[in-house]
């Protein structure tokens, strides 16, 4: 499986309306604290405009809700795949794609045969308090070794900057929060992120 280089994280359908149009082609719905009534209006939204884009969009955390509102990609992390009931997932034909941050996990996740795998975080980041240090780029390359041909998705403190870096050391796709949702043009910086990540298409 193929993913697109760039990997767009938001918190808010509002956000997919936005930057989708704009030409982003994986973006994963990131939503913490909402209940289900309102999660399930915001992945419908989401959907919704995905769909009209040819945008692939992955549901993180709520398995359930994305196999009921007719999703086809989920993120879970370690904690979520073990609550997770994989034979659900994988009979409801989801494609799944798993964090990890250490070898243990990294183990973990390839047992469940996943459709990606994430490393991070690559370099500090801003938006969630984590027990990892920065992984580095010299991680990048020790994963795509182990998990190749799965693709590799590199998260965590990343901008244009430090994407050549990032594809250079072997990640397949690169995933971003707060460098594109904290900007002062959300908008501009997405278009920077799709023109950085073209030679890597
Ligand atoms: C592409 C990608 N990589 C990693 C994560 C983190 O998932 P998780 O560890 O479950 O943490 P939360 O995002 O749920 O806080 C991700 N969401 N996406
Ligand atoms: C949600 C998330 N998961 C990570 C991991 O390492 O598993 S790093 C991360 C945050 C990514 O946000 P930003 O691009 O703003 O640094
Ligand atoms: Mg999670």
């Amino acid at each position: 499986m193929k993913l697109d280089p760039f990997y767009l994280i938001v918190d808010r359908a509002g956000w997919i309306e936005r930057l989708v149009p704009l030409g982003v082609k994986l973006v994963q719905l990131r939503i913490k604290d909402r209940d289900e009534a309102t999660l399930r209006t915001e992945i419908r939204r989401a959907s919704d405009v995905c769909t009209v884009h040819g945008c692939q969009l992955i549901i993180n955390d709520y398995w359930r809700l994305a196999i009921e509102e007719g999703c086809d990609f989920v993120h879970l992390g370690q904690e979520d795949l073990a609550a997770a009931d994989l034979l659900a997932i994988k009979y409801a034909g989801l494609k799944l794609g798993l964090s990890t941050h250490d070898h243990t996990e990294l183990e973990t996740a390839l047992a469940a045969e996943p459709d990606y795998v994430a490393l991070g975080p690559i370099y500090p980041t801003s938006l969630k308090k984590m027990k990892w240090a920065p992984q580095g780029l010299e991680r990048i390359s020790a994963w795509k070794r182990q998990v190749a041909p799965i693709p590799l998705v590199a998260i965590g403190g990343l901008n244009p900057d430090r994407l050549d870096g990032v594809f250079e050391a072997g990640a397949d796709c690169a995933a971003v929060v707060t460098d594109i949702t904290l900007n002062a043009d959300p908008e501009a910086r997405t278009q920077q992120w799709i023109e950085k990540t073209n030679r890597w298409r």
